[in-house]
C-alpha cells in the first residue's frame, strides 16, 4: 500500500515509517499540513496517516482539506489526546479511522486490513459505476426491439435449440457472422436460464492483450506484473454462480484457452501471479465470427477446448439467407426509430423493398439497423425509398445493383418501357420469397403480377 504519515513529531513518523516499510509497504511523510496536502494533490495514497495536533495547526482542518482534494481518500487520525467527542467530530469529517498514540504495532496492521477491505470496496463500487454508465448509453444507443423469431427454417431451429438449452447449465456456442445477432442471443440465453437474477458477465477476448485478459478473467495480485499495483479481481469471480459470456472466442489466446478449459472442467482458476486456487461455478456461453473448427485444424484452438464448448453448438445464419425476415426486421427498426424521433412514417416504398431485398447486408442485422436509423433520420418524404438508404445498400447488392438487372437493361438506356418493366419483374420474381412478397415490392396486386408476367412473357 502507498501511504502518507502526516505528524509534527520526527520519532512518531520515524517509527511508524520503520514498521510499515518492513512490511513492504511504500511510505512518505509530512512533518505540517501544508507539505501534506501538496503530497495529497500530487501522488495517489491509499492511505493517510494524520496527526489531531500537528503543532499549533489543527489536523480536523487538514482533514477537511484532503477529503475536498480527494473525496474518497482513507484517513486515519492518530492522537495523544484522544476523546469521544474528537473522534465522533474526525468520524462525522470522514475519517476512516481513529488510533491512540501510543500504538501497537497489531494496532497498525488492524487498520492495513480494514483499509486494504475498504480500498477493494471502492474499487468495486467504482466498476459497478462505470459498468451502470456504459449500460445506461447502450440501453440508450441501441436498445432496439428484440425479435428472435424467423421464417427460415435453419435459424428458426437454431434459436430453439438455444432457447431449449438456456434452462440447463450446458456450455452454449454460438457461431455465425459479425452483426448476426450472437451477443444480443447470448443475452437472451442467460435471461432465459435459472441464473437470471445472478451476475452476466461479458468479456470480448480480442481487446486486450494476452497479459491484461489474463488479469481481466481470473484477476491478479499486486506486483504480478508491471503496473499491477493492487490486488485485482477477475471477471471469473465476479461471474461466480452466474453467466461468463465470452465473446469472439476463437481470438483467446492458446495459453489462456488450457486455463479456461480447468476452469470448466475442475472448476479452479489461479490469479496471476498467485499460486493460491480458487473455485467458481460459471456458465459459460461463447461466441465467434470463426470457423472454429478450422481453427482447431490450424493449431490455433485446443481441440479439447472446442469439444467442451461445443455441447450445444448452432451457428446463426447471415441475413442474405434468411430474407424472409428482413421485413419483419426493417418494419421493427423503421417503427421504433421512428418513435424515438418523433417522426411518423408511412413505410418503406418499392424502391426502398427492392434495395433492403436485393441488398446482401455482409454486416448483418447491425448494417440493417444502422441504414433504417439513418434513412428515418434524413428521409425526407413521408415514405423511405431507395435513395434514402446508404450508398452500399443502392450498389452492392449480391443480386445486382438496384439500378441494373440480370438481362442487363439500365433505367436511362435506350430501351423500350417494356424492357425495362420485364427486366426489373424478372429480378425482382428471381429473390423475392414469394408472388405475394414480389407484388407488394412492385406495388402491384397479385392478379396483376400474374397478368404482367403473361404479358411480357416471365413465365
Ligand atoms: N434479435 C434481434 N432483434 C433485433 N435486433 C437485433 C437482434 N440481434 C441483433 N440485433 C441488432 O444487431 C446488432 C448487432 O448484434 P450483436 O452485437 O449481437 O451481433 P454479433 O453477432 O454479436 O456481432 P459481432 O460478432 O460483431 O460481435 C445489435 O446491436 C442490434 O441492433
Amino acid at each position: 500500500m502507498d501511504i502518507l504519515i502526516v505528524d509534527d513529531e520526527r520519532s512518531v513518523r520515524q517509527a511508524i515509517t520503520f514498521a510499515l516499510e518492513a512490511e513492504d509497504h511504500y511510505v512518505e511523510s509530512a512533518e505540517d499540513g501544508a507539505t501534506a496536502l501538496k503530497r495529497v494533490k500530487e501522488a495517489s495514497f491509499q492511505l493517510v496517516f494524520l496527526d489531531l495536533r500537528l503543532g499549533a495547526e489543527d489536523g480536523l482542518d487538514v482533514l477537511k482539506k484532503i477529503l475536498e482534494i480527494k473525496p474518497d481518500q482513507l484517513v486515519v487520525m492518530f492522537t495523544a489526546h484522544a476523546s469521544i467527542q474528537t473522534a465522533v467530530k474526525a468520524t462525522q469529517l470522514g475519517a476512516f479511522d481513529f488510533l491512540e498514540k501510543p500504538f501497537l504495532p497489531e494496532q497498525v496492521r488492524a487498520i492495513l486490513v480494514k483499509a486494504d477491505k475498504a480500498l477493494r470496496t471502492q474499487g468495486e463500487v467504482r466498476e459497478l459505476k462505470q459498468t451502470v454508465v456504459a449500460l445506461k448509453s447502450e440501453v440508450k444507443s441501441d436498445r432496439v426491439p428484440l425479435h428472435f423469431d424467423s421464417e427460415d427454417q435453419l435459424t428458426k431451429d437454431a434459436i430453439d435449440i438455444l432457447f431449449r438449452a438456456a434452462g440447463t447449465p450446458a456450455s452454449v456456442l454460438i457461431l455465425g457472422e459479425s452483426g448476426t445477432g450472437k451477443s444480443v442471443i447470448a443475452r437472451e440465453v442467460h435471461e432465459r436460464s435459472l441464473l437470471r437474477d445472478k451476475p452476466l458477465v461479458t468479456i470480448s477476448c480480442p481487446s486486450l492483450s494476452k497479459e491484461l485478459l489474463e488479469s481481466e478473467l481470473f484477476g491478479h495480485v499486486r506486483g504480478a506484473f508491471t503496473g499491477a499495483v493492487k490486488d485485482k479481481t477477475g471477471k471469473v469471480a465476479t461471474a461466480d454462480g452466474g453467466t461468463l459470456f465470452l465473446d469472439e472466442i476463437g481470438e483467446l489466446p492458446m495459453e489462456i484457452q488450457s486455463k479456461l478449459l480447468r476452469l470448466l472442467q475442475e472448476r479452479e482458476y489461479e490469479r496471476v501471479g498467485d499460486n493460491k486456487t480458487f473455485k467458481a461455478n460459471v456458465r459459460v456461453i461463447a461466441a465467434t465470427n470463426r470457423d472454429l473448427k478450422q481453427c482447431v485444424v490450424e493449431g490455433t484452438f485446443r481441440e479439447d477446448l472446442y469439444y467442451r464448448l461445443n455441447v450445444i453448438a448452432v451457428t446463426i445464419p447471415p441475413l442474405r439467407e434468411r430474407k424472409r425476415d428482413l421485413k419483419q426486421f426493417a418494419k421493427r427498426y423503421l417503427d421504433h426509430f421512428s418513435k424515438q424521433i418523433g417522426r411518423a412514417y408511412d413505410g418503406i416504398d418499392g424502391t426502398g423493398w427492392d434495395a433492403i431485398l436485393r441488398h446482401g447486408w455482409p454486416g448483418n442485422l447491425r448494417e440493417l439497423r444502422n441504414a433504417i436509423e439513418r434513412a428515418v433520420i434524413l428521409a425526407r418524404g413521408k415514405t423511405i425509398s431507395a435513395v434514402d438508404l446508404p450508398a452500399p445498400t443502392l450498389v452492392t447488392g449480391t443480386n445486382g445493383s438496384a439500378n441494373g438487372s440480370p438481362d442487363g437493361v439500365k433505367v436511362g438506356d435506350q430501351v423500350k418501357l417494356d424492357d425495362l418493366e420485364a427486366a426489373h419483374i424478372r429480378s425482382v420474381l428471381s429473390w423475392a420469397p414469394s408472388l405475394q412478397e414480389a407484388a407488394e415490392i412492385l406495388g402491384i396486386d397479385k392478379a396483376t403480377l400474374y397478368r404482367k408476367r403473361k404479358r411480357l412473357d416471365l413465365d
